[in-house]
């Protein structure tokens, strides 16, 4: 689907929550379909994303309940799932074919997972490797170390100790589900911290983990205990209106129950050092907030090293944000951007250079030449939720009488389904000069 969009918004108005959040969402499912007893999750992404994971973990034998408001998980116990027909599907999700390899790995039958045309281009031998050398037998496709996946059962796992070669939770989280299922201590030590929901998650179902600093240990054989999760809105989905509240003229807007757990924040930390007007008001939960945003001339900042885990998902929004600040940013350290749903660097320097913009690639990141003004062209986001959001946003900016046309808009689907109806309702809020 090719979209139309409307540019030139200003004098805007406006108050939204954000769906659930997509790590969270594809944890509770995973995390309650493997305790003991009754899961109940309310806040849950129902994104193609998060659906493809409830959907794998129901050919695994896991009766889910779904009344559109709360999903009932009937756990089964990590042990008891039972033998797919057929395979596996994980759609466009990184996170569910990297996670669920982990789970996978350690059980007593075969099962095979595949992805669509992006994500069996995505690199899996980040999860092969350390799986393999806890004795799982999982292999890529004729060899390769692409999706699909193959994994054969045995008899049990034996534990390791691991340094990541990339800074990525997917690893990290496919260990430590693999690491549930192995004998021994599993160690993990992180080559950045990146986003903790698995850990948190883990302690929230009972099981215990020795943390310090970005060493994580985990002793295999420990059981799920069923809970209660209340997933926060998205901070990933938020970032895009936290970006038209700042950009749009004369503008207010307000995000409700925002996750602002401190692995993801990274964004909220860039828009205050480049002098953006956010205000973040911690509600009594202390893991969500609600953020209110306001019209600001933006500064040109740098970012690199540790903060990249914390924001890699909302760069190619930040990049945006740059093309309208003061001076010239830099992001670097992003190389894990190449290998995302589509290779984000150079989607994003090429969708916005055709929007007037100046950014230059680099090897692992973008040059960002601020205070252009963007103007209507012919934009593609390659089926990458993350691009065609972003261009979304810049879209908004452009003068009255251009227009922009989107390729590939209802990629949304995948983590966001309702963002082309909170554009609407944001634009209706437009106050003409003359009311
Ligand atoms: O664990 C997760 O839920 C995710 C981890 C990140 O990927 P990597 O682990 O590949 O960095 C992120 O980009 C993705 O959107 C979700
Ligand atoms: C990279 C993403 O997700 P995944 O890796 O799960 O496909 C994302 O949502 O931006």
């Amino acid at each position: 689907m090719a979209k139309r969009l409307k540019g030139s918004l200003k004098n805007i108005q406006f108050q939204l929550s954000v769906p659930g959040d997509k790590s969270i969402s594809h944890r509770a499912i995973i995390m309650g379909s493997i305790a003991e007893g009754m899961t109940k999750v309310t806040g849950f992404l129902r994104s193609e994303d998060c659906l493809n994971t409830l959907q794998i973990m129901r050919q695994l034998g896991v009766e889910i309940d779904d009344d559109g408001d709360t999903v009932i998980i009937h756990g089964k116990g990590i042990k008891q799932l039972q033998e797919p027909g057929k395979p596996l599907y994980a759609g466009n999700s990184g996170t569910t074919m990297r996670l669920l390899s982990g789970l996978l790995a350690g059980q007593n039958f075969k099962s095979t997972l595949i992805g669509d045309e992006s994500l069996s281009q995505r690199p899996m031998d980040r999860i092969i490797n350390p799986l393999k050398s806890m004795g799982a037998n999982i292999q890529g496709f004729a060899n390769t170390t692409l999706p699909p996946l193959i994994i054969e059962p045995v008899e049990k796992l034996k534990a390791i100790k691991y340094e990541m070669p990339v800074a990525s939770a997917q690893v990290k989280s496919a260990i430590l589900l693999a690491g549930l299922l192995s004998e021994g201590v599993t160690t993990i030590i992180e080559k950045e911290t990146t986003r903790n929901h698995t850990e948190e998650m883990l302690e929230q179902f009972g099981v215990s983990l020795n943390i310090k600093g970005k060493t994580i240990m985990l002793e295999g054989g420990q059981q799920l205990i069923g809970q209660d999760i209340d997933v926060p809105g998205d901070i990933s989905s938020a970032a895009y209106f936290i970006a038209a509240g700042l950009l749009l003229p004369n503008s207010n807007i307000e995000i409700k129950n925002v996750g602002i757990n401190n692995t993801r924040s990274g964004i909220l930390d860039v828009v205050k050092a480049m002098g953006g007007k956010v205000f973040v008001n911690i509600l009594p939960n202390h893991y969500s907030a609600d953020i209110s945003i306001e019209t600001s001339q933006l500064l040109s900042t740098s970012i690199s090293g540790s903060i990249i885990p914390r924001l890699i998902d909302e760069i190619p929004v930040i990049a945006l944000l740059a093309t309208q600040a003061q001076g010239t940013t830099i992001i670097k350290d992003a190389h894990e951007l190449r290998v995302k749903e589509t290779d984000r660097i150079q989607a994003v320097a090429k969708e916005l250079r055709k929007m007037n913009a100046n950014i230059e690639e680099t090897h692992d990141g973008l040059i960002i030449h601020g205070s252009t003004p963007l103007k209507g062209a012919k934009v593609n986001s390659y089926g990458d939720h993350r691009i065609g959001m972003m261009l979304q946003i810049a879209g908004l900016l452009i003068p009255a009488n251009e227009t922009i046309e989107l390729e590939d808009a209802d990629c949304v689907n995948i983590s966001y389904p309702t963002f082309f109806d909170e554009i609407e309702r944001m634009s209706q809020t437009e106050k003409t000069d003359k009311n």
